[in-house]
C-alpha cells in the first residue's frame, strides 16, 4: 500500500469518465478532487484504499453517512441478514417501524415520520407540507444553507453549487425563485423584517451550517427563529440531514434545546444506504398523503436495506458513546490544525469542522467566502500526499467517525504535522 505513487489506473478512468458522464462524476464535489478524482476500490474502517492501492485515512466519510466508519461489522451483518430476505417489497415491512419509533424515541418534535430516498427529496416535501399546512406559498432561508438539488433550495446554495460558482443554478422559473427569500445566517434582524412583509410558510435553516465548512449558530439566533416563527405563524424546520445524530443523539435541536416544526433527516438515518426522511408533529405529519392531501410517494421509500443500516447505525452510536470519541477525536484535529503558521481560524462543532485561511472569523456565508480557497486546496493537496483525505472544497466538512481511532488519530496527528511543515 502507496501514499503517494502513481494514479494511473485513476487516471485512465478518469478519462473514461470524462466521456461518459458531465464533467466526469454523479455528484459534482467528486470533481474538485485534484487533478483528478482517485476510484476507490474499498472502504475499510477509517481507511478508504484506492484502484491504485493507495490508501488514506478518510475524513469525509462519504459526506457525513459514516459515522462509524466504512464497513462496520455489525451493519454489515445486519444488511446481509436483510439481503438474504429479499429488498425490495413495495409493501411495508417491520423495520420501517423500528427505525421510526427508534428515531422518535431520540427526537421530541417527531411524533410522525416519513421515509424518502435522500435529503433532497426531504427537504423538497418538507417545503411541500408547510406550503399546505399553513397554505402560504412562501419560504425563507439562509444564504449558504444548502438543502439539496431541487428548485426551491438552489437559492443562494451552499455546498458544490458554492465550490462551482453557481449558487443559484440555471433552470428554475421565475415564479418559484419569487417564493424564497434568503437572510444572512445568524441575522435575526433580516429574518424579522421579511416574517413582517411576507407571509411565510416556513423558514428552512441547517442548525448548524455544514455546506460552508462548519458554521455554528451564534447564541439565541435558533431561539430568535423559533420565537419569531411563532409570533409570524410561520413554520420551523431544521434541516438535520447532516446533524442528525451526529453532533448528539438528538440532534442539533436536542444539542441547543430547540425544537423544529418540522425535521429534515438524511445521511445517518441510513448508514450509508440512500435515505431521507420528513418528521414532525402528528398534526402536521398528517398533512402528507394518504391521510392528507399534501402528496408524497416513492417507489424506494424505506426501503429494507437502508432501513436497517441506519437502524444498527443508531443502535451502535447509542451503545459506543460514538458522539463523544467522534467529538473527541476531531477536537484532537481541530487542536492540530489550529497550531498551523498561516492566519486562520479553524470552526469546530462536536464532530464537525472546518479550517478557513485568511480569516479571523466565519460566522455566515459572506465571511466564508472571504477565506482564502486557493490556500485550503492547496493545504488539502499536501495533505492528500502524506495520505489524509479532507474534503477537496472549502465549503465542505470535515468529519470523523468511530473507527479513527488512537492507533488511526497517531497517524492522522503525524501527517497533518508533515503536511504542516511542508506548507508553511
Ligand atoms: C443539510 C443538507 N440538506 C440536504 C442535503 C441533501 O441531501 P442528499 O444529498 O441526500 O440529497 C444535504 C447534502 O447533500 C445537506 O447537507
Ligand atoms: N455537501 C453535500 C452534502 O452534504 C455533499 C454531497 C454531494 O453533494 O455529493
Amino acid at each position: 500500500m502507496d501514499k503517494r505513487g502513481s494514479s494511473i489506473l485513476s487516471q485512465s478512468l478518469w478519462k473514461e469518465a470524462l466521456s461518459i458522464f458531465p464533467g466526469g462524476v454523479n455528484s459534482p464535489v467528486r470533481a474538485a478532487v485534484k487533478p483528478y478524482p482517485f476510484y476507490v476500490k474499498e472502504g475499510k474502517g477509517a481507511y478508504v484504499i484506492t484502484e491504485d492501492n493507495k490508501k488514506y485515512i478518510d475524513f469525509v466519510l462519504g459526506y457525513g453517512p459514516l459515522i462509524l466508519g466504512h464497513a462496520y461489522p455489525y451493519v454489515k451483518k445486519n444488511i446481509f441478514n436483510q439481503i438474504d430476505k429479499g429488498w425490495l417489497f413495495g409493501i411495508p415491512s417491520k423495520v420501517e417501524i423500528e427505525l421510526a419509533k427508534k428515531i422518535s424515541s431520540h427526537m421530541n418534535s417527531i411524533e410522525k415520520i416519513r421515509f424518502v430516498n435522500s435529503g433532497t427529496e426531504a427537504t423538497m416535501n418538507a417545503i411541500r407540507l408547510a406550503r399546505g399546512f399553513t397554505k402560504r406559498e412562501k419560504i425563507l432561508k439562509f444564504d449558504g444553507n444548502y438543502h439539496g438539488a431541487h428548485d426551491y433550495a438552489l437559492v443562494d446554495a451552499g455546498s458544490a453549487a458554492m465550490e462551482f460558482g453557481i449558487p443559484n443554478s440555471l433552470g428554475i422559473p421565475e415564479q418559484v425563485l419569487r417564493t424564497v427569500n434568503v437572510c444572512t445566517y445568524n441575522d435575526l434582524t433580516c429574518v424579522e423584517n421579511i416574517l413582517k412583509k411576507e407571509d411565510i410558510a416556513a423558514i428552512i435553516v441547517e442548525p448548524i451550517m455544514g455546506n460552508m465548512g462548519v458554521i455554528p449558530p451564534q447564541k439565541d439566533f435558533l431561539s430568535g427563529l423559533r420565537e419569531l416563527t411563532k409570533t409570524y405563524g410561520s413554520l420551523l424546520i431544521f434541516d438535520e440531514v447532516i446533524t442528525g445524530f451526529r453532533v448528539s443523539i438528538s440532534g442539533a435541536q436536542g444539542y441547543y434545546g430547540i425544537e423544529p416544526d418540522i425535521t429534515t433527516l438524511g445521511k445517518i438515518i441510513g448508514g450509508g444506504f440512500p435515505i431521507g426522511a420528513i418528521g414532525g408533529k402528528r398534526q402536521i405529519m398528517d398533512f402528507l398523503t394518504p391521510s392528507g392531501k399534501v402528496f408524497n410517494a416513492g417507489t424506494f421509500n424505506a426501503n429494507p436495506i437502508s432501513m436497517i443500516a441506519g437502524l444498527s447505525t443508531i443502535e451502535v452510536i447509542e451503545k459506543e458513546n460514538v458522539i463523544h470519541k467522534t467529538s473527541q477525536s476531531a477536537k484532537e484535529i481541530a487542536d492540530e490544525l489550529d497550531k498551523i503558521g498561516t492566519p486562520h481560524v479553524v470552526n469546530r462543532v462536536e464532530n464537525m469542522l472546518q479550517i478557513f485561511f485568511g480569516v479571523s472569523s466565519v460566522k455566515n456565508a459572506e465571511d466564508a467566502r472571504k477565506a482564502n480557497k486557493e490556500l485550503y486546496n492547496k493545504f488539502q493537496l499536501k495533505l492528500l500526499d502524506v495520505g489524509i483525505f479532507f474534503p477537496p472544497s472549502q465549503f465542505e466538512t470535515v468529519f470523523t467517525s468511530l473507527a479513527h481511532d488512537e492507533n488511526v488519530m497517531q497517524e492522522a496527528i503525524e501527517g497533518i504535522k508533515k503536511a504542516k511543515s511542508e506548507f508553511n
